[in-house]
């Protein structure tokens, strides 16, 4: 079990330095509200002995003042606490917290269910490759619990840990337990759904969460961290596609030229024959350098620079795939898009598209449809406001090679800016990509109308977009 060295982590870096031999599972609870999502984090912790003695004392004092749970320790209160405490002066979305058993190093994104729900939990997922969806037992499943699991399932989550909680409140009935299972099962029909989990537990008594349950010798599984720290991992990478987005290029002197990145996919190694996109100019791995020397291989996600063994012209932006690699490159494609602003997206206005590590002028040309993210229905929508998920239809100024967010997620997946704000006001998943169309590089002009009927309103209220364009036709 844990030392007092492996408590709960304020500082990732050095927290990631102290236990970087062990692996790494990011994971994201979600729960509506009162399903006990603190009460969870709180016993996760305690349990695994991740909590400190002085800790422990205060929110025992505080439980009997200020707890919802009677004479018993309201661990909930260790979780508001180390909230409240990383909230003051700055408002945060989501919050991390990082612990650790002899297994494996685990940090949580907790996004609060409240406001913004589909962007905070958006982006909390976006990292994630497991998520914890608690249900109270006594409710079963709920609109929340289908919009929780939709958005982990849109954004590629692999696994889905269904936390049925407070079965303390249900007599710890297996009956009851396997009602919720079923429930659940006939909706995650309708996602791709990965891998599903399902753990009775109570959260208040510490039933399966670290320890297995006296009170459910029905339950033949594992308890919530066993589980935590046995899913393996590694078969959620795609080691098969090569994809190295280059981030920038290191040029220190005139004997060096390396191509720095986070290699999104494959397995990359020297004496690799690669392509570079768009040019499509082939080469071979000469080296791959790191800070801590050269690697032999390097796997997704390890921040590398490659050399090459002939000079060809690639700069930022550009994608180093397999040389044989077949992608398809066009200016168009279908999304998944979440809306993150309170300003609605517009189809048809010009923004800017970071996809990889390029950004390229574009506009939501389409929405195919919205879908509600309550019953995965889908309607037609002229516009998609806060929170709302739609297919759209992409285009931008120019071809970019297209990758399926679900086989690549580094590289199929883009955010949306605003170009007179700079703000980011969306997040997209990429499907498939579309025939070209004749835009090309050409001025988009209905994006362009749009933008011009802003700046109009801004600066000349009295003045109409009519008259401006018979002023620009003179
Ligand atoms: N009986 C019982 N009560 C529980 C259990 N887990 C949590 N609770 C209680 O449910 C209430 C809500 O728990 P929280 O942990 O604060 O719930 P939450 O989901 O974090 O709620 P918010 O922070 O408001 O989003 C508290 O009174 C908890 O003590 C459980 O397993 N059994």
């Amino acid at each position: 079990m844990a030392h007092q060295s492996d408590l709960i982590a304020e500082n990732i870096e050095q927290y990631l330095k102290e236990h970087e031999n062990k692996d790494l599972l990011r994971f994201i609870t979600c729960g509506s509200v009162d399903d006990g999502k603190s009460t969870l984090i709180g016993r996760l912790l305690h349990d695994s002995k991740m909590i400190y003695e002085d800790q422990l004392a205060a929110i025992t004092r505080d439980s009997k003042k200020s707890g919802t749970t009677g004479d018993k320790v309201d661990l909930a209160l260790l979780v508001d606490g180390l909230q409240s405490e990383r909230e003051q002066g700055i408002t945060i979305d989501v919050a991390y917290r990082f612990f650790s058993t002899d297994k494996r190093k685990f940090i949580i994104a907790d996004t609060p269910g409240h406001e913004q729900y589909t962007r905070n939990m958006a982006t909390g997922a976006s990292t994630a490759s497991l998520a914890v969806i608690l249900i109270d037992a006594r409710y079963g499943v709920q609109t929340q619990t289908r919009r929780h699991s939709f958005i982990a399932d849109l954004l590629g989550i692999q696994h889905l840990v269904i936390a049925v909680n407070k079965m303390d409140l249900v007599e710890y009935g297996e009956a009851r337990f396997n009602e919720i299972v079923e429930q659940y099962k006939q909706f995650a029909d309708k996602l791709d759904a990965p891998n599903l989990y399902f753990v009775p537990m109570s959260a208040l008594e510490g039933d399966n969460v670290v320890n297995a349950s006296e009170h459910m010798d029905w339950y033949t599984g594992q308890p919530l961290l066993a589980l935590l720290e046995g899913i393996e991992l590694s078969r959620d990478q795609n080691l098969t596609d090569l994809r190295l987005p280059v981030q920038y290029v290191n040029r220190p002197n005139l004997d060096f030229r390396g191509y720095c990145g986070t290699l999104a996919a494959g397995i990359l190694r020297p004496g690799q024959s690669v392509r570079a996109l768009p040019s499509g100019k082939t080469s071979t791995v000469e080296r791959i350098v790191t800070f801590d020397g050269d690697l032999d291989a390097a796997y997704p996600g390890q921040a590398i620079t490659v050399t090459l063994d002939d000079e060809i012209d690639i700069s930022r932006g550009d994608w180093l795939v397999a040389a044989d690699a077949e992608i398809a490159e066009s200016n168009a494609f279908t999304a998944d898009i979440v809306w993150m602003h309170e300003q609605a997206m517009q189809p048809g206005r010009a923004y800017d598209i970071k996809i990889g590590t390029r950004e390229v002028s574009g506009q939501i040309r389409h929405i195919d449809y919205q879908i509600d993210v309550n019953t995965l229905d889908h309607h037609a929508a002229d516009e998609l406001v806060l929170n709302a998920i739609g297919r759209c239809q992409v285009e931008l100024t120019s071809p970019v090679p297209i990758d399926n967010y679900r086989r690549s997620p580094g590289t199929g997946s883009f955010i949306v800016i605003d170009r007179l704000t700079n703000v980011t006001v969306g997040a997209g998943m990429v499907r498939d990509a579309l025939s070209g169309t004749s835009t090309g590089t050409d001025v988009d002009w209905q994006g362009f109308e749009i933008e011009l009927n802003a700046l109009v309103r801004k600066y000349f209220p009295h003045w109409e977009a009519r008259d401006v364009r018979e002023l620009l036709n003179r």
